[in-house]
């Protein structure tokens, strides 16, 4: 998550104008009396009182009693229980609209993806690919560089240690861009007293801690890494992704439990700095969440070319630590379908990477009728509202990001957070995209091929799909760079040009992503994509390829666009 000061500092000066155009939560009285003033000096400021209205509409639609009014009734507009990704992008977006907003956090500003997830992983793969690429000698020489490159080293704690810093500056950028804006930083675990009540402290801190109340409350609490049982984590030994990420030893021969997102990255990072790593995988085939295709060719480039390999079917029943040079980490196998004792491995070290589970306990979400779902996941709906056990709307009770599980990714949860917010919009789940950042990268938004052929068939319309597919070999800018392994995929109606999905693996496959999800977020077809214009060379002309070779129908009936309209396609 990058914020740059200066980007924090406009949003500050242009609050009010910004608030009059939006429509977003309601906010307290004292600020809708200034911008029903205002709004009687300009008819931009219509926006925030038709966003009252709708939410007072709401409230009675939900059986609830109207929204409060009367002055000074709350502390804040809106309180968000967490700060990670998910509660910085409401919180941004609230006070954009004009809001009165707090955010209690009871670890570290920026959660999960800042501290312990994307942006320390991120560092770890770059530098560990600037290794792979250094020690690959075939590749240096034919870009025409000489080096020895047996006598190419690296600093371990160097390279953990950008990581650390890096996670340290961006949860510094994240704290002063929510603290530039007047966003008020409570610090504490918090719990919810009431519809609109919440406490918060830290255990043994008497210094820390107090009540608030807010008209909307947002949890934002996300998640912890989910360890199966059976498997003892001791940190050293055994461990989850929140202790690899320090880096505090390279181990010879590493088991990753789960060849998932963290499983693989990590795989990329241990071995370009010359782990050897063995899967655990419970599903029959290794990515289990890829397209089956995407999946085939990136078994061949991040995993047979390299020290890596696997068992698929089998569970980890039992992991026991070991100790490092001295006794071997011993990992139980039972097979998937059986439910037998099928081998035992004796490695270095285990990566526990089986998912993640909500971070909900605590909440005292009974308090307002709420049980969690059986695996601790807030129950939601479309709107993020969320939900109490028999179904029914908890009136100004929200729940985004990975502790209501929709997708957990970060810019889910901050997509989530915006919609909350402005109330206008809800995410679109299927045109949120999605990356692996190993080398190459692997991305994806949409269905699966797999998934496509099923919904055609389910509605009758299998003859009308389409798959378009396209190879990297054929692409300038990767064949300059030498990294013209990969390939795109497309799914798509041949009929109308809807994308229904879109796979790739390849260079800068995570970048290259967005002009479909973006696409398709904003509900425009292949024949709206089919003249844009892309930069030679680059690798975004992989895009340009793969809808080159989708094959629409009626493409001669479509009438030439009026001027300035989205241009027409031909036949
Ligand atoms: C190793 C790893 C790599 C990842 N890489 C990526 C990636 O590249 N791209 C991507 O999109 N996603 C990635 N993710 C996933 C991403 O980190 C999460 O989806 C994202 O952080 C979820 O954001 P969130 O705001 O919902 O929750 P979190 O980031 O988990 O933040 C929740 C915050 O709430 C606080 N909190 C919890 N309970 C309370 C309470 N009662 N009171 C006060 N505060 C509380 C927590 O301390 C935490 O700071 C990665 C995850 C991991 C583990
Ligand atoms: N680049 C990214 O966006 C990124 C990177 C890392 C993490 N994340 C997020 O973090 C979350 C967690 O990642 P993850 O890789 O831990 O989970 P995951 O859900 O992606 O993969 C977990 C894998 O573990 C397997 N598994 C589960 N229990 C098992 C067992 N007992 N034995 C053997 N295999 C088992 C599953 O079949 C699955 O393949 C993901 O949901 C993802 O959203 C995202």
């Amino acid at each position: 998550m990058q914020v740059a000061a200066s980007t924090s500092q406009q949003l500050a000066a242009s609050r009010p104008a910004q608030a009059a155009r939006l429509g977003c939560l309601p906010r307290i009285a004292g600020q809708r009396i200034a911008a029903a003033r205002q709004a009687s000096r300009s008819a931009a400021c219509a926006a925030p009182r038709r966003a009252a209205a709708r939410v007072a509409a709401a409230a009675a639609k939900n059986g609830s009693a109207a929204a409060p009014t009367g002055s000074g009734e709350y502390d804040y507009d809106l309180l968000i229980i967490g700060c990670g990704v998910g509660g910085h992008g409401a919180a941004l977006h609230a006070v954009e609209c004009g809001l009165k907003v707090a955010i209690v956090e009871g670890h570290d500003i920026g959660g999960t993806c800042v501290n312990r997830g994307c942006v320390p992983s991120k560092a770890l793969l770059a530098a560990s690919n600037e290794v792979r690429k250094l020690r690959n000698e075939h590749h240096q020489k034919t870009l025409g560089i000489q080096l020895d490159a047996a006598s190419v080293s690296f600093d371990r704690q160097a390279i953990a240690d950008h990581a650390i810093n890096l996670a340290n500056t961006v949860q510094g950028n994240l704290a002063r861009s929510l603290e530039s804006i007047g966003v008020t930083i409570l610090k504490g675990q918090a719990k919810l007293t009431g519809p609109h009540t919440i406490s918060y402290g830290l255990p043994g801190r008497v210094d820390v801690g107090g009540t608030a109340t807010a008209r909307d409350i947002i949890i934002a609490t996300g998640s912890v890494p989910f360890v199966p049982g059976g498997i003892e984590v001791d940190g050293k030994t055994v461990f989850t992704s929140d202790h690899a990420l320090k880096m505090e030893w390279l181990p010879n021969w590493i088991a990753i439990i789960g060849s998932g997102y963290i499983g693989l990255e990590f795989s990329d990072v241990y071995t370009a700095l010359g782990s050897e790593v063995t899967f655990v995988e419970a599903m029959p085939n290794i990515m289990p969440g890829f397209d089956r295709e995407i999946a085939k060719l990136a078994q061949r480039l991040l995993i047979n070319g390299r020290p890596i390999d696997y068992h698929t079917n089998v569970i980890a029943s039992k992991v026991t630590p070991g100790v490092p040079g001295v006794k071997p980490v011993r990992i139980e196998l039972t097979d998937f379908t059986t439910k037998e004792v099928v081998d035992e491995l004796e490695v270095d070290a285990c990566l526990v990477a089986t998912g993640r589970a909500p971070y909900t306990n605590g909440l005292n979400l009974p308090s307002v009728g709420v049980s969690t779902d059986r695996r601790g996941f807030v129950p939601v709906n479309d709107k993020m509202e969320v939900l109490d056990s028999n179904g029914k709307v908890v009136p100004h009770l929200y729940c985004i990001g990975d502790a209501n599980g929709k997708y957990m990714l970060a810019h889910a949860a901050s997509a989530q957070g915006i919609a909350v917010v402005d109330r206008e919009r809800k995410v679109n789940h299927l045109a949120v995209p999605a990356a692996c950042f190993t080398h190459p990268e692997v991305s994806f938004v949409g269905l699966t091929e797999d998934a496509a052929r099923e919904k055609a068939e389910k509605e009758g319309w299998a003859a009308k799909l389409g798959v378009a597919k396209t190879y990297y070999k054929a692409n300038s800018k990767s064949l300059a760079e030498l990294e013209s392994d990969g390939m795109a995929k497309l799914m798509y109606r041949k009929d109308t040009g809807e994308i229904l999905g879109v796979h790739m693996i390849g260079l800068h496959s995570a970048d290259n992503i967005h002009e479909f999800s973006n696409a398709m977020n904003m509900g425009l077809t292949l024949r709206d994509l089919k003249f844009n214009v892309h930069a030679h060379p680059t690798v975004a002309e992989v895009n340009e390829e793969l809808i080159r070779h989708a094959q629409l129908e009626n493409t001669a009936a479509v009438k030439p666009a009026a001027a300035g309209s989205k241009q027409p396609v031909a036949a």
